[in-house]
């Protein structure tokens, strides 16, 4: 089978490999889609993210689905033939996370092309199948692999308790901050404002539904919210885009009582808020990582119609494109591309 290979920084190959057998209790999925997600295109560019390093090959890809072609012998919940979805991180389902249903914090967790683990650029992956969901007729593959990044929307907004007729702002509209929105209104926000700094993204998330913008290099933030919401601030802060100072900005738009959920990561681990600020204010300030227990929320939304992710992708292209296709990842104007692979 074919693989796109991440064989040094900005270089892949695209080699072949045996196709995997898959174990007795996984299914053996021919990949249709993959989105290429922001850490993706960090891994090429940079080789590393923080503590994580590419030491060797690696297959990248996360946000994958497809059809399973064969299942292993203890496999009953899943039949040949079915389009799935696949949550990337397997936990190790003993320790006491796993046991509390917080599988997400793991310790042994093994995520999808995260080093040295291998993702989804390839025809074939074997994937345990208590970890693949199955999708209805109404769901492509496409919006199948982008339930990775709808999770995470879902995942945060869950942190943040977002409720029927909140205000919800978002700081970043990259596509887990479009994702956050959507997921947001899911949940029955009823406002969602969202920041950044490249106008053509403000214009997606306008088209999108978002009920105020605000280009942070050409409006003041904490302004512009007070004037949206008279003065009282929004209930949830969500923030995703990993800049600093946007990160130092969500105590400006957030109400007092109400709650931060920091899902973007920054360059630098430390980031000066002001601790008075979330006292004084009796914020609930709540990190969110990944997801767990979401696939399942992710595929009903795009079934019944809910939640539209289609809306951010920007471009498809093939694993033979896969180098030209991470260039045009790296361009601020991007949101999302998918490679595609025809059955
Ligand atoms: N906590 C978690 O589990 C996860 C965290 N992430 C992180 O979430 C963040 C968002 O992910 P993506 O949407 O894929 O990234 P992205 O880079 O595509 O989007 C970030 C957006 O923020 C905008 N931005 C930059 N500076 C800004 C500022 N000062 N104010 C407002 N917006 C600003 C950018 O123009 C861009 O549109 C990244 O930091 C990513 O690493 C992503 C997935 C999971
Ligand atoms: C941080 C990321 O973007 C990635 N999706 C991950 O969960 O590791």
């Amino acid at each position: 089978m074919q693989t796109a290979v991440l064989t040094d920084v900005e270089e892949f190959e695209v080699r072949e490999r045996a196709r995997p057998e898959p174990a007795a209790e996984e299914v053996l999925v021919a990949i249709r889609d993959v989105g290429i997600c922001g850490s993706d295109v960090h891994y090429y560019e940079h080789g590393r993210i923080g503590d994580y390093v590419v030491e060797g090959p690696l297959v990248l890809g996360h946000e994958s689905a497809g059809e399973v072609v064969a299942t292993g012998e203890d496999v009953d919940s899943v039949s040949v033939g079915a389009r799935v979805t696949l949550e990337p991180g397997i936990p190790c389902r003993q320790c006491a996370h796993c046991k509390r249903g917080e599988y997400h914090l793991c310790e042994e967790v093994e995520f999808m092309a995260t080093p040295p683990h291998d993702g989804a650029f390839a025809e074939y992956v074997a994937w345990p199948a208590d970890f693949v969901y199955e999708l209805p007729e109404s769901v492509s593959t496409r919006e199948g692999a982008l339930c990775e990044p709808l999770s995470v929307g879902i995942h945060a907004c869950r942190r943040g308790d977002v409720d029927v007729g909140d205000t919800v702002f978002v700081t970043g509209a990259g596509p887990i901050g479009l994702l956050v929105m959507e997921a947001a209104r899911a949940m029955g926000a009823t406002d969602v404002l969202v920041t950044d700094v490249v106008e053509s993204k403000l214009d997606r998330a306008e088209a999108r539904g978002a009920d105020l913008t605000i280009d942070v290099t050409q409006t003041d933030l904490a302004t512009a919210v007070d004037e949206y919401t008279d003065g009282v601030g929004a209930d949830v802060v969500v923030e995703a885009s990993g800049a600093k100072p946007s990160i130092k900005s969500t105590l400006d738009g957030v109400r007092r009582g109400g709650t931060v959920v920091l899902v973007g990561l920054a360059d630098e681990a430390e980031v000066p808020i002001d601790v008075l600020d979330v006292i004084d204010n009796e914020l609930d300030v709540h990190g969110s990582f990944r997801y767990a227990n979401t696939y399942d929320a992710a595929v009903d939304l795009l079934a019944d119609g809910t939640v539209d992710v289609e809306g951010i992708v920007d471009f498809e292209s093939s694993l033979d494109d896969i180098d030209a296709a991470f260039r045009r990842s790296m361009e601020p104007d991007t949101v999302k591309g998918v490679i595609t692979m025809e059955d």
